[in-house]
């Protein structure tokens, strides 16, 4: 009864809503995709056995109410369901970052889901599980990486056309970091009106060139 830890950092949270936010991240090791931009490659292997009470440790040494589990693929492991869930039993506000792939229900409604719809420059589009689109919670959110235009059209024909329940605050036009500047982002959201959110990795502007434990 186990889970399979890459690291657990303390930071401040780069994405979603919750962004400049003071957080614990546990970033679970594995991951059933192999996005092109993923720049957590070193979470898709290694890593420590870790039982869920050994991970509350951890957490609590940080005195800090905002848990993230990410990865890697935090739903592919057996016991992530009993790790939000023990989070969420000790007060801990706790978000999940996921991949799209997986049914998002396997976690306590109580966490919220930032979950990513992969578009064709990752390379695994055709793993996206568009039903999660109808199990979203209030506060859950929708996100979209986009490395270049087709990726934008790809994401915005998703969001005017199958996406009416998310509010337009939770969904998250992101640009592959290093790759699409940031303005064109910009640009292209402004002149189709889109009602999303522009969103760049916070930490990745504090601290250049980290890779591990920001
Ligand atoms: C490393 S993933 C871990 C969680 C899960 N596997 C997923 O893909 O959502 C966390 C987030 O980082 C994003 N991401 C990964 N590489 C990126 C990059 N080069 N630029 C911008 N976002 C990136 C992913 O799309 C995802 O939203
Ligand atoms: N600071 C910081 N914020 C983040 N939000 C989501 C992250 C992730 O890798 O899932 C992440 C991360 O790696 N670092
Ligand atoms: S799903 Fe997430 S962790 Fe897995 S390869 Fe894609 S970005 Fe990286
Ligand atoms: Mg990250």
């Amino acid at each position: 009864m186990t889970l399979r830890v890459n690291e657990i950092f303390y930071s401040i949270q780069g994405e979603s809503t919750y962004v400049g936010r003071p957080c614990v991240f546990v970033r679970l090791t594995g991951c059933n995709l192999r996005c092109a931009y993923c720049d957590t490659r070193y979470a898709w292997d290694a890593g420590e056995e870790m039982s869920v009470d050994r991970i509350l440790m951890r957490v609590a040494a940080y005195d800090c109410p905002l848990v993230e589990i990410t990865g890697g693929e935090p739903l592919l492991q057996a016991e992530t369901p009993a790790l939000v869930s023990a989070l969420l039993r000790k007060g801990y506000e706790v978000l999940m970052e996921t991949n799209g792939s997986l049914d998002i229900r396997k976690a306590d409604a109580a966490c919220v889901k930032i979950v990513d719809i992969k578009c064709p420059g990752s390379g695994e589009s055709r793993q996206n599980d568009f039903e999660n689109l109808n199990r979203l919670g209030q506060r859950d959110q929708v996100k979209f990486v986009i490395g270049n235009r087709d990726d934008y059209e790809y994401a915005k024909d998703i969001v005017l056309n199958r996406c009416a329940g998310a509010e337009a605050g939770h969904l998250l036009f992101s640009p592959v970091s290093g790759k699409l500047p940031p303005d064109r982002l910009a640009r292209w959201i402004l002149d189709d009106r889109l009602r999303v959110r522009l969103q760049i990795q916070l930490h990745t502007i504090l601290w250049p060139g980290t890779e591990r434990g920001v």
